[in-house]
């Protein structure tokens, strides 16, 4: 396993955002500009309205992140995936509890992999529906936006979600992940409602490229500083 997991501030882009002929090159670029983990987003055009990327490109990415693979499944059913992901390098595995039918056995299963189990909530899933579950994961991914499109706008009212899940974990190692429309403007809010995990496609990629990856340097860094609270 290849994954860092401490507790520090990780600002995790999401190649969505990025120029899709390149993603290698787009995965090194983000890690040599300072990203923490690399975030795949996979969607099957059934559990959200659009298609992206399977096992076999997770699978291609891999020897172009040097860290953390973080893998999003926006998809249902999830468990018939699992071992294909995990066997792509995943390093964390993420499925929504709306996914169903059976969540804490993908859970299980996603563990039994050797992958850190994570469990995302829609916008319009209560923080209590994962209550049962804070013992089987390593990570609660707060969509906060509605999942299937980057470029969308933060929605303010998962702040208050995120803020009760961090109650609700307690002193459980469990990160909380804030994912969709995160940018200098809107990390501060998630990060002092107690997420510590930043997915940030279009606030990282925007305006650079493989030739301009300085700019994405610039935008992971104009992100944690905004999310480093002011002591
Ligand atoms: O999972 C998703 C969308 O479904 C997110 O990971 C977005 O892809 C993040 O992109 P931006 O909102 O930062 O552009």
């Amino acid at each position: 396993m290849t994954d860092s997991f401490d507790r520090s501030l990780k600002i995790a882009p999401s190649i969505l955002a990025a120029d899709f002929a390149a993603f290698g090159a787009e995965c090194e670029a983000v890690e040599a500009q300072g990203a923490d983990w690399v975030h795949v987003d996979v969607m099957d055009g059934h559990f959200v309205p659009n298609i992206t990327f399977g096992p076999a490109m997770c699978a291609a990415l891999r020897p172009h992140i040097r860290g953390t693979m973080d893998v999003h499944l926006m998809i249902a059913p999830v468990d018939p995936y699992i071992d294909a992901f995990a066997r792509a390098g995943a390093d964390v595995i993420t499925a929504h509890v709306e996914a169903g039918p059976h969540v804490h056995r993908t859970l299980q299963a996603i563990r039994a992999s050797g992958a850190r189990p994570g469990v995302a909530l829609n916008p319009g899933t209560p923080a209590e529906a994962v209550a049962t579950l804070l013992d089987d994961v390593d990570m609660v991914c707060v969509m906060t936006v509605n999942p299937g499109f980057g470029g969308q706008s933060f929605l303010p009212a998962q702040t208050d979600k995120i803020r009760r899940l961090r109650q609700m974990i307690g002193d459980r190692p469990v990160h909380i992940q804030a994912d969709g429309g995160i940018d200098p403007d809107t990390a501060a809010s998630v990060v002092a409602a107690g997420a510590d995990v930043l997915v940030a496609g279009s606030a990282v990629f925007r305006g650079g490229s493989v030739a301009d990856a300085d700019v994405y340097g610039r935008n992971i860094r104009a992100i944690r500083s905004a999310a480093r609270p002011v002591s």
